[in-house]
This record gives structure tokens, C-alpha cells and sequence, in this order.
């Protein structure tokens, strides 16, 4: 174990992955200290899944590059087993044997990964109300469970045995919104108690604006931006244009999208269009007040992740 990797949890260094003729991951490089929860965020295909399979070490031929999970290189067969008995990963699932009872296949789990003497039944009662599962779902057989059932009994495994590091891949998928604040709940307290280091995708984004304190942007298998979620938000800002003619409002965005090609531009529904990215708003009043568009009044907003997304990715 290389000893200058052991106080970063999780540490990625030049990672690159090619399948057939594409690219799909280009020079990934990420640290995530003890105790960070960090979402990764980007459209579908950017690379997010691949990223996380890497870093389980599931990939063969194994990427260019190197991933270290609690000092563990993740490509030595013995210290990757060793990460993985501290860790939980999340990817692609639900993965259930469907002829097991959910109860079984979590018993089967916490078995394997933890040894036959571990208390799975204490534990499992202890986790399966923040999941809102019951025995008697419990005891089913898992094929005759509904998406969402399997979605949760496989990601309460992921919280069997105290893990130190979990990496979920969308968890949050066909689980309904009860489930989903009590999931969350979870993974606060976790983190509250016991200081766990979590990476987390989701295309909920207000799921990642909620639960993490970084944000990891990734874009065609490239990272375009990893930063500290409150300054990225507290430093951004949106401004509305409130017009008083409703038939102004398209023409006012083309002729911005035309003389400012360097913002965003977007119509709302009262007569409004809100702009990211301005430098000044005299560069838009000067443009209007030109063709002779009235504006009634300007609002500055603090920005949200989603305006924030819409800025990086709708470009
Ligand atoms: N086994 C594979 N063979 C060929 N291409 C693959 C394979 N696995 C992934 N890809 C490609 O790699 C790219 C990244 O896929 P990946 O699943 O990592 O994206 P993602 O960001 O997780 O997307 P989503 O949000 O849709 O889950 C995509 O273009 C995908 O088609």
C-alpha cells in the first residue's frame, strides 16, 4: 500500500479509458478527503458509470491510470479486496438473485462480504425502515418485487456493516420520494456519526444540491469543473429582465443570442428573459433600449445548480 495515498479516501491520477475507437474517459484526476460527500454530475454518456466501474477496479483490461480507494491500489487484486470489504459500491444495479428472498439475498451479501458470523438480522432491522421495507416484502422472493422494491433492497445493502466509503451510481433511481428522503436521511447521519467519504452520480440535481458539499462536472469524459458547491453557487449569479411587452421577449432573446454570444439566454412565462453569464447588465439595457424594447424592471438571483447546469452544458 503506497503510504502518501493513505489521508486521501478516494484518489484518481490520470485516467484515461478508450472502448473500441472512442474515448470515453480522458485525464481524470480527482482527490476526495475523509468525510466529503462529492456528486458527480454530467448528461447521459459523459462517462459517469464508467468512472465509478474503474474505481472498483472492475475493468478488464484495466484503464490507463491509477485509483486508490482508502490507500488501496485498486489494480492489486490483494489491496482492492481489502478496499472493497471497506466500501460499498453501487453500479448498475438493482443486481438480485431473483429466486432469493430479499432477506436472502441481503443475508447472502453481508455473509460474503463480511463473514458467516455477522448479526445481518439486527442490522437489517435497524436499516430496513429508512427504506420503508417490511418483513413480510422481505421475505418475497425478489422476482416478485416491483423496479423500485429491488432498487431498495439493493441499496440497503450498501449500508450493511458500516461502510467507509460508498460510491452510488444514481441510487436514488425508481425510488419513491418518502423512500428517497429517508435514504437521505440515512446518508446524513452516517456521515453525521461516523465521517464516511461519499461520490454519488445523480441526474436529480436537486439530490446533489441537498447532500453534497462538492461537485464534480463531468462533460464527454472530461472533468470541466470540481469545486466546493456553496462558493460555485455563492459566486454565480442570474439576472431577469422584466419586459413590458410580451411580444418583445423573442425578439429581445435572439438579438442577445446574436450581440452576446458569450451568455445564456432564456425566456420565462411573466414577459421575463433570465441571462447567465453577463458581465454587465448596461450591455443588455443598451441593446434593448436601441431597438426600442422597455425594460420595467432587472432582478438579480443567487444561482441554483440547475441554472448552474443549464450554464455548463446548454451552451
Ligand atoms: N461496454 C461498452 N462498450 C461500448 N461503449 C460503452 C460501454 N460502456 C460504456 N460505453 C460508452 O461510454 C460512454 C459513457 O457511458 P457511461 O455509462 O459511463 O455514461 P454515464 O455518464 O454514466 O451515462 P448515464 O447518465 O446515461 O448513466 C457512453 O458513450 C457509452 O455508450
Amino acid at each position: 500500500m503506497a503510504e502518501n495515498q493513505v489521508e486521501m479516501v478516494i484518489k484518481v491520477t490520470d485516467v484515461y479509458k478508450k472502448i473500441g475507437n472512442s474515448q470515453i474517459l480522458k485525464e481524470i484526476n480527482f482527490s476526495i478527503g475523509k468525510g466529503e460527500i462529492v456528486g458527480l454530475v454530467g448528461p447521459n454518456g459523459a462517462g459517469k458509470s464508467t468512472l465509478m466501474k474503474i474505481l472498483s477496479g472492475l475493468w478488464s483490461p484495466k484503464p490507463k491510470g491509477k485509483c486508490y480507494i482508502l490507500g488501496c491500489d485498486m489494480t492489486n487484486e490483494l489491496e482492492r479486496i481489502e478496499a472493497l470489504r471497506r466500501s460499498s459500491f453501487f453500479i448498475e444495479t438493482p443486481a438480485l438473485y431473483l429466486k432469493l428472498s430479499g432477506y436472502d439475498n441481503i443475508e447472502l451479501y453481508a455473509k460474503l462480504k463480511y463473514g458467516s458470523a455477522f448479526n445481518v438480522k439486527d442490522e437489517v432491522n435497524r436499516l430496513a425502515p429508512f427504506f420503508e421495507l417490511d418483513n413480510k416484502m422481505l421475505k418475497r422472493k425478489a422476482k416478485t418485487y416491483s423496479l423500485g422494491t429491488k432498487q431498495k433492497v439493493s441499496l440497503l445493502q450498501m449500508f450493511i456493516g458500516n461502510p467507509e466509503v460508498l460510491i452510488l451510481d444514481e441510487p436514488f433511481n425508481g425510488l419513491d420520494p418518502t423512500t428517497t428522503i429517508k435514504v437521505k436521511e440515512l446518508l446524513k447521519t452516517r456521515w453525521r456519526e461516523n465521517n464516511i467519504t461519499v461520490l454519488i452520480s445523480s441526474h436529480i440535481l436537486s439530490d446533489i444540491e441537498e447532500l453534497c458539499s462538492r461537485i464534480i462536472f463531468i462533460k464527454n469524459g472530461s472533468i470541466i469543473l470540481d469545486s466546493n458547491k456553496e462558493e460555485l453557487l455563492k459566486r454565480n449569479t442570474v439576472v431577469i429582465f422584466h419586459l413590458t411587452e410580451k411580444e418583445h421577449v423573442d425578439i429581445a432573446c435572439s438579438l442577445i443570442k446574436e450581440k452576446l454570444p458569450y451568455v445564456t439566454v432564456e425566456t420565462q412565462f411573466n414577459n421575463s428573459i433570465k441571462i447567465y453569464n453577463l458581465n454587465s447588465h448596461y450591455d443588455v439595457l443598451d441593446l434593448l433600449q436601441n431597438e426600442g424594447i422597455v425594460v420595467k424592471s432587472i432582478e438579480e438571483q443567487k444561482i441554483s445548480l440547475v441554472d448552474l447546469y443549464k450554464q455548463l452544458y446548454l451552451q
